[in-house]
């Protein structure tokens, strides 16, 4: 990157597409955060080629909705097979354009790994009618403007988004070591004990389970504080009397 000329943000920075009109852009990586970024950039008129090196479940809002919402009733494969069906009506064949599927489920992906499904916002049409550019392979090399791929091709960028993914920053400023916070950053402990730490240390969100994984450590916190709240003789703050 090095020698790279023009302008490079990851996208914890990306605000607009502002500044981008009539550039050539690469969004690196196809996870939800550079699928937005690329239809954003794409809107704001800029040339957009996207970097999807991985396969992924592209799926829409909608057929997700009916995903979660089946999750009480149904067992998880044959949530996979109905949202497959349903994206198969919705996208057609996404491999032709570029977005191979895993051979796993999206149900079973989100329930067993660290993958989520992508939700499309309207990139994929933007796809389709040629106006986003997938590269389906790994970034070789970068040398000046140009950037080579695994599959041979070449082409020259003004500017890139590393839409590339996050690390968890909280083992550098939690001075903690109850376990409850492990080497990544993430929850220490597994489902369902993974969410209560010692002295009133809880964390919520951080066992890769979803938005509804966020609701459900939210509702225990809010219960053991309430308990402990309850069971205390002499209550711990002030109930708002003087
Ligand atoms: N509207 C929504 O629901 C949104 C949800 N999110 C969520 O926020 C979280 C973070 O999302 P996001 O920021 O997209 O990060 P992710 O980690 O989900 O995705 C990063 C992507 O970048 C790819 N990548 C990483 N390094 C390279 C590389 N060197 N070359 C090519 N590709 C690369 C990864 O592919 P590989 O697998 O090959 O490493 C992966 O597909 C996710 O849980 C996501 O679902 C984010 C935005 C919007
Ligand atoms: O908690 C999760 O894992 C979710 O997938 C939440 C969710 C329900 N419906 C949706 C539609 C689009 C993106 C996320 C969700």
């Amino acid at each position: 990157m090095e020698t790279f000329p023009g302008k490079v943000v990851h996208a914890a920075d990306y605000r607009s597409a502002e500044g981008f009109k009539g550039k050539s852009v690469l969004v690196v990586g196809g996870g939800n955060s550079g699928m937005e970024i690329a239809y954003d950039l794409a809107v704001g008129g800029a040339a957009t080629s996207i970097v999807i090196r991985s396969e992924l479940h592209l799926v829409s809002k909608e057929i997700w909705n009916l995903a979660m919402t089946l999750y009480r009733y149904l067992p998880v494969w044959v949530i996979d097979k109905v949202v497959l069906l349903m994206c198969a009506a919705v996208f057609g064949d996404t491999a032709r354009y570029g977005l191979r599927r895993p051979a796993v489920g999206p149900f079973t992906m989100k329930a067993t790994a660290t993958m989520y499904p992508v939700v499309d916002v309207g990139t994929f049409a933007k796809i389709r009618s040629g106006e986003i550019r997938v590269l389906p392979a790994a970034i070789k090399g970068v040398r000046g403007r140009d950037v080579e791929f695994a599959d041979g091709q070449r082409h020259a960028f003004d500017a890139v988004v590393f839409a590339t993914g996050y690390r968890s920053t909280t083992k550098h400023w939690l001075k903690s070591d109850d376990g409850l916070i492990g080497d990544d950053g993430m929850a220490g402990r597994s489902y369902p004990d993974h969410w209560k730490g010692e002295n009133g240390l809880y964390c919520a969100g951080m066992v890769r389970r979803g938005i509804y994984g966020s609701y459900e450590d939210a509702e225990h916190i809010a219960d053991d504080i309430s308990k402990q709240l309850r069971s205390s003789s002499k209550p711990t703050h002030n109930n708002g009397s003087a």
